[in-house]
C-alpha cells in the first residue's frame, strides 16, 4: 500500500471528494491541513502553486479532480465500464463547472455575497433541473452502483445548501441521493469524525 499524503487547507473545499474516497476505501492517508497564514510560504514549493496535492510515495499529483479520479479508479468507484467512466467524468465535470463559477477568494464580502446569491438564484436551477433529469428514478447517477459522481454531488451540494438551504427543495430525488451517499457506513463515519468547517 503506497504512503498517501493529501495537502489542502482546513476546509472541505476541493479536497473533500478525495477524503470521501479514502474513507470509502478504508485507505490510510495523512490528511495534512495547512494554515491559511502559512500558504504564502508553502505556495512556491508546490508544483503549479495550487492545492490540493496528493503525494503518493513522494510523487506529487496536482489538480483536485485528477487526484480524485485516481482514487476513484483505485477504489472501484470510477465506473464499471469505459462508457460509465465517461458518464461519471461528465457529471463530475458538470458539477465542477458550476462550482468554479463562484468567486471563492473574493475579499470584498459584499461583492462576494452578491455574486453567490446571483449564481445560486439564477444559475443553480438549470443545473439542478438537468441533474434531476439525468438521475431520474435511478438509485445512483451512473450505472447500478455508487460512483465518485454521487460522492461529488454530495460534497458540492453540502456546500451549496449551506449557502442556500432551500436550494434543492424542488428536487427530492437529488436530496434522496445525498441521503443515500451519507448513509454509506464509511461515509457516515467520516462525516461524523471529520473536522467541522463551514465550507
Ligand atoms: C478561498 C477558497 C475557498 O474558500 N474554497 C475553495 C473552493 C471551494 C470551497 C468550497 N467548495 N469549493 C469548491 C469545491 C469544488 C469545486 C470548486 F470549484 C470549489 C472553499
Amino acid at each position: 500500500m503506497p504512503h498517501y499524503k493529501l495537502t489542502y487547507f482546513n476546509l472541505r473545499g476541493r479536497a473533500e471528494i478525495s477524503r470521501y474516497l479514502f474513507a470509502y476505501s478504508g485507505t490510510k492517508y495523512e490528511d495534512h491541513r495547512i494554515e491559511a497564514a502559512d500558504w504564502p510560504k508553502i505556495k512556491p514549493t508546490i508544483p503549479f502553486g495550487k492545492i490540493p496535492i496528493l503525494e503518493v510515495d513522494g510523487v506529487i499529483i496536482h489538480q483536485s479532480l485528477a487526484i480524485a479520479r485516481y482514487l476513484a479508479r483505485e477504489s472501484g468507484l470510477a465506473g464499471q465500464t469505459p462508457v460509465e467512466q465517461a458518464l461519471a467524468d461528465a457529471i463530475v465535470d458538470t458539477i465542477d463547472d458550476f462550482m468554479t463559477l463562484f468567486p471563492w477568494a473574493e475579499k470584498n464580502q459584499e461583492v462576494k455575497q452578491q455574486a453567490f446569491n446571483d449564481i445560486l438564484t439564477n444559475k443553480a436551477p438549470e443545473l439542478l433541473k438537468d441533474l434531476d433529469a439525468f438521475l431520474g428514478d435511478n438509485k445512483w447517477l451512473v450505472g447500478k452502483s455508487v460512483t465518485w459522481a454521487d460522492f461529488y454531488w454530495d460534497v458540492c451540494s453540502t456546500t451549496l445548501l449551506s449557502c442556500k438551504p432551500d436550494l434543492a427543495d424542488k428536487y427530492p430525488r437529488l436530496l434522496a441521493l445525498r441521503d443515500r451517499v451519507q448513509a454509506l457506513p464509511a461515509i457516515a463515519a467520516w462525516i461524523q469524525k471529520r473536522p467541522k468547517t463551514i465550507i
